[in-house]
Parts: structure tokens; sequence; C-alpha cells
């Protein structure tokens, strides 16, 4: 487990007054993430789809840090209809928005469509994401110096956008259908972080290791691995350094729109590189969610 799981967060940062949100919020690696900003003293928002976990977890979170300012809202990421929601709500009633974690995710589902008929590996762990960011990034800018941090993987490496089936509906694998999501997360964070230069607004991609959760729900054969080897993968703590690092640390500016791995920058796939992509996806992605192209 220690070779397995280098890279801690140890920025001392302090979060009084700030306003965090964390989506999929109430278990695995968001739970552990948004504990540890409570923790510093943030309002944390849960961002989750079923608010009764997340209302479980929140209590457990004010109980274990004593901060109260830990609020569970509904964000259904596989549905544009709950996303718009949110962000109103969201607008409505806070007045800051300081870190944003796009961190829900789901992993090897068999084929299936989100409400807005996008496969829902792009559709939630992508495009939902996508939205959300966008629909809170005038607040975002408000807030400046603020922070958005996107969780990916290492699986992008097996991951390719290909145009001409996005949706999976030419051919479609579970595996790889993950790894070009992750992709995705990455191309979004170097396109969003170009274009949010001298912002004050910042944004990083992450893959917080190989970690136990709830992720591998959707396969049999991973679930047995992770049992297998739960010894030596990271827990959810573990997991959540690499997203906190991105959020805490002091001075990270000069790293926008870089991806990291136990708290260092790491390298990415050449199409996670390539600028022409991230630019395509982008437009692609305003395109499908009915966003201006600007
Ligand atoms: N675990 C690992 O080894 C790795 C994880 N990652 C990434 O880390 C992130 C966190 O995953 P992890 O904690 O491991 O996984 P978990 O499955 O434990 O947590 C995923 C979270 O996402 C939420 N979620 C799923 N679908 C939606 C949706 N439609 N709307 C809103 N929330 C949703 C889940 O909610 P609910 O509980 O209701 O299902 C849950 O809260 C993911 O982005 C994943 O891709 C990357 C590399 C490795
Ligand atoms: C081979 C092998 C492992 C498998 C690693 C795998 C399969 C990682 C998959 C990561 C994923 C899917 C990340 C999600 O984004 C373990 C369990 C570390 C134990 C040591 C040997």
């Amino acid at each position: 487990r220690k070779m397995l799981s280098s890279g801690i967060c140890t920025s001392t940062v302090q979060l009084p007054g700030k306003v965090a949100l964390v989506t999929g919020a109430n278990t695995g690696i968001g739970k552990e993430t948004a504990k540890e900003l409570a923790q510093r003293g943030a309002r944390v928002y849960l961002a989750c789809r079923d608010v009764q976990k997340g209302e479980l977890v929140a209590r457990e979170i004010q109980t274990v840090t004593g901060n109260e300012q830990v609020l569970v809202r509904k964000l259904d990421l596989s549905d544009t209809k709950s996303i718009r929601a949110f962000a109103e709500g969201f607008l409505t009633e806070e007045k800051h928005l300081h870190i944003l974690i796009n961190n829900a995710g789901v992993m090897m589902c068999p084929y299936s469509k989100t409400a807005d008929g996008f496969e829902m590996h792009i559709g939630v762990n992508h495009l939902g994401h996508f939205l959300l960011t966008h629909l809170l990034l005038e607040k975002l800018k408000e807030s400046a110096p603020s922070r958005i941090v996107n969780v990916s993987s290492l699986a992008h490496h097996l991951g390719r956008i290909h145009f001409h089936n996005l949706q999976g509906e030419k051919f479609y694998n579970a595996s790889l259908a993950y790894c070009h999501s992750k992709l995705a997360n990455i191309l979004f964070t170097k396109e969003l972080a170009r274009r949010l230069k001298g912002s004050g607004v910042t944004a990083y991609s992450v893959h917080p290791g190989t970690v136990q959760s709830e992720l591998v729900r959707h396969s049999s054969f991973m679930r047995c691995m992770w049992w297998l080897f739960s010894f030596c993968i990271k827990t959810p703590q573990q997991g959540a350094q690499t997203s906190l690092y991105c959020a805490l640390t002091e001075g990270l500016e000069i790293l926008n729109g870089k991806h990291f791995s136990d708290c260092h920058v790491a390298w990415v796939s050449a199409q996670a590189r390539n600028e022409t992509i991230a630019r395509r996806l982008w437009d692609v992605s305003c395109d499908l969610l009915g966003l201006p192209m600007d």
C-alpha cells in the first residue's frame, strides 16, 4: 500500500468564509474530499443524486469535524434538467463559490443513456460536469481566486475521442467508454484553463490513484480485484489527497490546466495534449448541451 499510496496534501491552508462544492460526495473519494474541506472550515455543499445518502454523510461530517456548514443538495448529472435546477438553486442561495470539485463518476456501466440521450459515461462524467461548470462559472469568477478540480484517471491513456461515435451507438465497450470519458475530463480541463487565463479561476485534472470505493460496482471482475488487492490499494482518504492538493496548495496557479497524480504534475497521453481535439470537444459539447459557442 505504501508503494501505491504516495502523495499527501501537506497544505495547512484553512478555509473559513470559503465555499466549496463537491459532486458525488456521499461516498468514496468525494466524501473524504468534502470531509477535509469541512475540517478546514469551508461551507461545503455535497451535490448528490441520492439526497438521503447525502444527508447521512453530512451528519457524519458535521459530527467528526464540528462544522455545521455541510449542506446537501440534489444533483443528478445524468439529467440536464436536474443540473440546471441545482445550479439555479445554488446561484440563488450562495454569494460565492471558491472551490468546485467535479468528482462524481460512473465506470463500466452496461450500455445505457442519460435522460437527454447521451451515453452514460460521456454523459455523466464529461457532459454533466461540463454543463455544471458552465452554469457556475460566473460565480467562480466573482469569487476569484477560485479553483476547479476535475477528477479524471490514469485510464485516460486508453481513451480516444471518436467524434463520429461519441454516444457509443456504432460500437460500445463499457471499459473503453469509461476511458474515453476520463480523457474528455483532461481535454475539458486544458481548454477551460486556456479560456480562463487572467480571470483568477484556475483548473486542474487529477488521477486519484487506484482507490477502494464503489466505482467498481458494475463489474464483478473489478470488484473481485479490488477485494483481493484491498490491502495495497489506496483508501478513499488517500485517494482524496491529489484533489485536495489541487484545491488548496498555494501558488499552484502557474500550473493552471495541468494534470496531477500523487500530488505531482503527471504525464498525459498524446490525445490529452492535443489542442485541436480539446477545442473541437469543447464546441461539440456546447452544441450537444445547447450552450453558446463563444
Ligand atoms: N476508485 C478509483 O480507483 C478511481 C477513481 N477515479 C475517479 O474518482 C472519482 C470518484 O470515484 P470513486 O469515489 O472511486 O467512486 P464511487 O463510486 O465510490 O463514487 C462515485 C460518486 O459519484 C456519484 N454519481 C454517480 N453517478 C452520478 C450521477 N448521475 N449524478 C450525481 N452523482 C453521481 C455516486 O453517487 P451514488 O452513490 O448515488 O451512486 C458517488 O457519490 C470518479 O470520477 C472516478 O472516475 C479515477 C481513477 C481511479
Ligand atoms: C494489476 C494490479 C492491480 C490492478 C490495477 C487496476 C486494474 C487499476 C485500475 C484502475 C482504474 C480502473 C482506475 C479508474 O479510473 C492492483 C489492484 C493495483 C494490484 C496490483 C496489480
